[in-house]
């Protein structure tokens, strides 16, 4: 049976998943939640994920949701197919699962925050807060100063290889590019270095054709 993503264009969740799918090089159906009408909060989406957040990923008879834990599943479940996400070694898997946990709880918790100021809020209409803005861009640049060390001895977050942990980083990385925001990734040569190669990764560009649609 094929796997079916529901999920909403705009979504950086919903991003995450649909990159780790082309990686993979899997067929997919992809099932457009309309967040406008609150489609997300009704039977049957409420089914798949009782939060009523997208993405939500059916594969058979599995439902999962988190794009973390979909992503995981994939990487694993489907470990001979496109690109290797995680490696096979226990040590260097314990360092990919370091930084995968770095990104959702310190780079997501700011960056997050400032792509809902810079990108979400201008998008709805509402207005950003740039005190908010402030405070988040001044904890980013911290988590960033740590990345910039980290990969001045490491192509990629993970080790020499590119993995979930740079993955999960893509739709938030994307939306502060197109932000003021995107002067704290540039003003780290080897954070810069790192955001261009995975921002070209061909699979990430599929993303970025399929926002424009
Ligand atoms: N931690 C969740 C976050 C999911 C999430 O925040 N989804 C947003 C879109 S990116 C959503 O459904 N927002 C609508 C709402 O919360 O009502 C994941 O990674 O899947």
């Amino acid at each position: 049976m094929a796997i079916k993503l529901h999920g909403h264009p705009f979504s950086a969740a919903t991003h995450r998943v649909i990159a780790c799918l082309e990686e993979k090089g899997l067929q997919y159906e992809f099932l457009h939640i309309d967040l406008s009408t609150g489609q997300h909060k009704k039977e049957p989406f409420i089914s798949l994920n009782p939060f009523g957040q997208v993405p939500a990923l059916e594969d058979g008879d599995l439902k999962v949701f988190e794009s973390r834990a979909i992503t995981q599943y994939l990487a694993y479940t489907y470990a001979d197919k496109g690109t290797p996400l995680v490696p096979q070694d226990l040590k260097e898997t314990a360092i990919v699962y370091v930084w995968m946990e770095v990104e959702s709880q310190k780079f997501d918790a700011a960056a997050a925050k400032l792509s809902f100021e810079l990108v979400t809020k201008p998008m709805l209409g509402m207005i950003t807060d740039d005190s908010v803005v402030e405070e988040h861009q001044e904890k980013l640049g911290k988590v960033l100063d740590v990345y910039e060390s980290r990969l001045a001895g490491s192509k990629y977050l993970g080790g020499e290889a590119f993995s979930l942990a740079d993955l999960h980083h893509l739709p938030i990385v994307s939306y502060l590019f197109g932000t003021k925001t995107k002067a704290l990734f540039d003003a780290r040569p080897h954070v810069s270095r790192w955001c261009a190669d995975i921002l070209a990764r061909p699979a990430w560009q599929k993303v970025v054709e399929m926002m424009k649609h």
